[in-house]
């Protein structure tokens, strides 16, 4: 069973379409970006998976559930949204415990002291959350959001607003908890270089609709044909490199890609028998890459063909 399911989902606001037959699925532990412009509606998801908007058609469940109808089932589930949730005259430790009796949760103390140095902020317990840095707010609210230890939490843009080091603390943290506590993440956000290096699974909505659903190993891989990058130890050799290349049964295409052969492939397992072909030929070679486009690319093209009416 996924723990997150999205079925043709569709909503509007005073007539306007925000969402049009939205589907997806996260599985169970993963981390799963869910990507999109402004306005594209990812919020609008997330409030309509926590129950608190009515989805105009299309069905959604958490955890197999439906929590607009299933208070058992809201407590399995944790979410942040960009505000925190915290209050600024209450301690750190003040914050969580309020929390943690709203919650219920088992030896609170405990929970609270674990929490606080997993976000490093045992030293600052006793302080007023107002004294706090954006980024100490943030990592502050994660640990709000997981205090109960839910089964899965949706993090509503975590890292906007903070510096880079701030972010990087954020999305430690985020692996840490996928590790940890085995949670699953529902990320949505605008930070690509964030996505793709702690996401499995990313979703991109523009126009409303979902405009690719893939692992991002798929999504990066180059499109079409496989393809290397090979170096030379000679840059110089470049063009001659590639004409040996364009002669292989095994190759379909060769360009010179600033300093590297880009060389696509008429099948994957081809990479030995193109270095061979390459060495026998005389060529000297520092480096071969497969090559993959990023996440930022491919975001791009989606976004860009949905802006264009696609
Ligand atoms: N309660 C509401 N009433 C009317 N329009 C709404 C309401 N909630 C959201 N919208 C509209 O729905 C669209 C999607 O908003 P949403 O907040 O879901 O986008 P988002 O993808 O999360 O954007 P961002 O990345 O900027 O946070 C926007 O045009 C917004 O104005």
């Amino acid at each position: 069973m996924s723990t997150v399911e999205v079925r043709g989902l569709s909503r509007s606001f005073d007539g306007r379409d925000v969402l049009r037959d939205v589907s997806f699925t996260v599985g169970q532990g993963e981390i799963f970006g869910y990507l999109g412009p402004n306005g594209a509606g990812k919020t609008t998801t997330i409030r309509i998976l926590l129950g608190l908007l009515a989805p105009g058609t299309g069905e959604v469940r958490v955890l197999g559930r439906d929590l607009a109808a299933d208070d058992d089932a809201r407590r399995r589930v944790g979410v942040l949204f960009e505000n925190n949730g915290l209050a600024d005259r209450m301690s750190a430790a003040g914050n969580l415990a309020y929390y943690a009796g709203l919650y219920g949760v088992e030896d609170p103390a405990e929970r609270i002291d674990e929490l606080l140095a997993l976000v490093d902020l045992a030293d600052r317990r006793d302080d007023p959350v107002g004294t706090f840095s954006t980024g100490m707010k943030r990592k502050l609210g994660i640990a709000r959001a997981i205090l109960h230890r839910p089964e899965v939490v949706f993090l509503d843009e975590p890292s906007s607003g903070l510096d880079p080091g701030a972010q990087r603390m954020v999305r430690d943290l985020i692996l840490e908890l996928s590790r940890r506590e085995e949670m699953t993440v529902f990320l949505n956000s605008h930070h690509l270089d964030e996505v793709e290096r702690i996401c499995s699974t990313v979703a991109i909505l523009a126009g409303g609709r979902i405009r690719a659903f893939d692992s991002v190993e798929n999504l990066t891989a180059a499109s079409g044909r496989p393809a290397v990058t090979v170096s030379l130890a000679d840059p110089a050799d470049r063009a001659r490199a590639c004409e040996t290349v364009g002669r292989l049964p095994f190759v379909t295409g060769c360009d010179a890609d600033g300093d590297s052969l880009l060389c696509t492939l008429a099948e994957p397992g081809a990479t030995p028998d193109l270095v061979a072909a390459l060495v026998g030929a005389g060529f000297r070679i520092e480096e071969v890459c497969r090559s993959s486009r990023s996440l930022e690319e491919i975001y791009l093209e989606h976004v860009g063909s949905a802006e264009g009416g696609a």
